[in-house]
């Protein structure tokens, strides 16, 4: 599998401008003929990279690559498990709940057992099982993350005694309530109740009104027995006292029969944009009555005789708590959207390698990765794919530490860190998904060649778990806080501590040579990168303080925070991505061998220097940057993705995904690099049609035409 880089030559020779540049090289000039500022080093100058599949595999290989590929083996081991390309809504829940079960009680892998003791192997199932279907993945993701994990970090050990053994076991199916229909974001106006009854020591839940009805709760339209309900905590003082938003365990159907229980009203949400393997239902309750034991009551309890306790002394602080604990989903998101991610690159990376149009004239047409434009789509979504990579691992280490330790700084940085990089990488995933469809033409539009449903699966991870824009304004609201304790002297947590070290440097003006240099050894310094980075974060941080005060006086507080939300936002954005950025880094300086950690490198400078160009206004606007500089990134930038290219093909073998999980018939690894022109393309499209036919076999027993289109391909063949 190992390869050294494409011939530059040939290379250089597909790019006329790069061969105008090469020929001139001690000259300097510009494609655009200015010819003012030096230019970055030249691609015939540079030695070829070796990549290496097996090596950069290792490093991109997760702890628990055995665990998926048992996962793996297991799906092609049971066809009647794989999710064909057209599926009815019904059927594809049936078929969701059988892929689950399958995992559980027949491959023998317990999901549960593993959020209980090693939340990273829970994370790498997770991946896995995304990648056979997305429905599954969110589908397990609500059972053993949403209500497994409330009735774990929210109750206390009778509500695990009476429990977990049936969450494991699939038999106590549940759901996870708490948006309704008025209210998704803002959880703390939620409006179900939940009084408090001291004659029959029970709560009474109640749905007051038609807002207040839970809605797109998952496993509530078929399969869940129970729900964790999230409602508001009365107390029978005169008036009712609302002690805030609590959750409480709600059995919703009958553990013997799967009626609706009495006082329960179920509606199915329908058919949705994707996810249509997972049954997302409304829940309205009439006074339905549940024992005093069933308030999950880690963080506030109620006595028989109707006492309210807490640990913790105000509302606000218990919600905080009670939220707190449940990041775990937040995690989970970014670590499967990377996976997703990864997915889709590797198929528009693969079948942009295979795929020719066009040439010079006379000569065999080129493949369409060869062209600038398809690099500038693909190979800074491949860097970023790296970066993400790195940063959701760092992620997943930190939150299995945080839930061993309990350190409070571990926990401020996770919470903050999860809320910022499920935001950024979902967020790029769901842009990325329609650019790889585009980047692959009209076969890019096949179902079977997968991006229309991976695009439509994943594109509510930008909402649920915590819509993204909410999410990034606790990111930002995070870092102005830790921008006051800095002043004030206190601690900054973990990911932040640059802040401290730096913040005095970046307010001041930029060094006046540094902005000038554009040499290529300087462009791809990593000091320089993160100190771009950092430099933009420590700027916006300190003008989005300065403005919030500026108008708090005169909009108050909520006023001040809306008129400066652009800001706020694009500042949270700029530090999470420095913080990948130097979780990039980390991974590059530490990998072990030098050929590898040379092609990493240059992946690493793609993802920085794409971004700091991508923002090149603000550079320019502070004189960060002159503007030669600012066109050596241009070029530089441009370079690197050509360079890329020529390890795209190691690039994408290195995440390891087999084919019955990419299944694309435009992204396979077998037969994707023959280099018979005619051939392949024709044996590429029969296959698209075989594939689908072999899906629809699943489905409705087509031998016959699956025949007949066997014969077709002889038959080209044989010509
Ligand atoms: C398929 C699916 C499955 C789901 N599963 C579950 C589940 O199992 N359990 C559950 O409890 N919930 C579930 N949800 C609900 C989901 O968590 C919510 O939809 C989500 O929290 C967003 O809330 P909302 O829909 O009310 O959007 P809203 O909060 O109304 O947001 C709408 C728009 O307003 C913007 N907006 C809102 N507030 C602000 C603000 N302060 N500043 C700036 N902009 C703002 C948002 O950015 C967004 O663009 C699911 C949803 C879907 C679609």
């Amino acid at each position: 599998m190992d390869s050294s880089n494409r011939n530059p030559t040939t290379d250089e020779e597909d790019q006329p401008h790069l061969r105008r540049i090469g020929r001139i090289s001690s000259h300097l000039i510009h494609t655009d003929g200015s010819d003012q500022h030096q230019l970055v080093p030249l691609p015939c100058a540079r030695k070829p990279l070796k990549a290496s599949v097996s090596a950069l595999t290792e490093v991109m290989k997760g702890k628990h690559r055995d665990l998926q590929e048992r996962i793996f083996d297991f799906f092609s081991s049971r066809p009647d498990l794989q999710t064909p390309i057209e599926i009815l809504k019904d059927d594809h829940r049936e078929l969701c709940m059988r892929q689950l079960s399958g995992i559980v009680r027949d491959a023998g892998i317990r999901p549960f057992q593993y959020v209980l003791d090693d939340p990273e192997r829970y994370f790498a199932v997770l991946e896995a099982v995304g990648g056979v279907d997305m429905s599954l993945g969110i589908k397990m993701g609500v059972q053993y993350s949403l209500w497994g994990g409330s009735v774990i970090n929210l109750g206390t050990q009778k509500h695990r005694d009476k429990y977990l053994d049936g969450i494991d076991s699939l038999e106590y199916l549940g759901c996870f309530a708490m948006t309704e229909l008025h209210h998704g974001s803002n959880v703390q106006g939620l409006q179900t109740t939940a009084t408090f009854d001291p004659i029959t020591d029970e709560f009474i839940i109640d749905t007051p009104n038609d807002g207040a009805i839970k809605w797109w709760i998952g496993n509530a339209a078929v399969h869940g027995k129970f729900a964790t309900v999230f409602a508001k905590l009365i107390l029978p003082t005169e008036g009712g006292a609302d002690m805030g938003v609590h959750a409480f365990i709600v059995p919703i159907r009958d553990l013997k029969t799967h009626q609706v229980l009495p006082g329960i009203e179920i509606h199915d949400c329908g058919h949705k944009i994707g996810l249509n393997g997972v049954d997302n239902g409304a829940l309205r309750f009439r006074s339905v009555r549940i024992p005093r034991d069933n308030l999950l009551n880690r963080f506030g309890d109620v006595s028989p005789d109707g006492k309210y306790t807490s640990g913790l002394s105000t509302t606000n602080k218990r919600f905080a708590a009670t939220l707190g604990e449940l990041v775990g989903g937040r995690v989970g998101l970014a670590y499967s959207s990377v996976g997703v991610l990864k997915l889709a690159v590797t198929i528009a990376v693969r079948y942009s390698l295979l795929r020719q149009q066009f040439g010079p004239p006379k000569q065999p047409e080129i493949s369409i990765l060869d062209y600038q434009s398809q690099q500038h789509k693909l190979m800074p979504m491949l860097a970023s794919t790296y970066a993400f990579h790195f940063a959701t691992k760092y992620l997943v280490e930190k939150y299995s530490e945080m839930k061993k330790s309990h350190d409070e700084q571990v926990v401020g940085d996770v919470h903050s860190l999860s809320a910022g990089l499920k935001v950024y990488v979902t967020s790029y995933t769901a842009k990325s998904l329609s650019i790889c469809r585009e980047a692959c033409g009209g076969h890019g539009y096949a179902a079977v060649n997968r991006f229309g449903s991976l695009r439509n699966d994943h594109d509510i991870f930008q909402t649920f778990e915590g819509d993204n824009t909410v999410l990034l304004q606790q990111v930002a609201g995070d870092l102005l806080k830790q921008y006051q304790e800095k002043f004030k002297g206190g601690t900054l947590t973990v990911t932040w501590n640059y802040l401290r070290e730096s913040m005095n440097k970046y307010l001041s003006q930029p060094n006046p040579v540094i902005v000038r240099w554009e040499g290529e050894e300087h462009l791809r310094d990593p000091e320089f990168q993160l100190d771009a980075f950092r430099y933009r974060t420590s700027r916006l941080l300190q003008s989005a303080a300065l403005r919030l005060r500026k108008h708090m006086k005169t909009l108050g507080g909520f006023g001040a925070w809306n008129r400066c939300l652009n800001h706020l936002l694009t500042l949270a954005e700029s530090h999470i991505e420095s913080v990948i950025l130097a979780k990039f880094i980390d991974a590059v300086q530490s990998c072990p061998d030098k050929d590898t950690r040379a092609v990493l490198k240059l992946v690493c400078d793609l993802y920085a220097l794409d971004r700091i160009w991508n923002d090149i206004g603000t550079y320019r606007n502070v004189d960060y940057v002159t503007p030669n500089k600012a066109k050596a990134i241009h070029k530089l930038r441009e370079y690197l993705s050509f360079q890329v290219k020529g390890v795209a093909r190691e690039l994408v073998e290195a995440f390891d995904l087999p084919d019955d999980v990419t299944r694309a018939p435009i992204g396979l690894q077998s037969g994707a690099y023959a280099q018979d022109g005619s051939l392949t393309r024709a044996m590429g499209l029969f296959s698209i049609g075989l594939e689908q036919v072999q899906l629809q076999d699943n489905l409705k027993g087509l031998a016959t035409q699956k025949r007949a289109l066997h014969r077709l391909i002889q038959s080209v063949t044989d010509f």
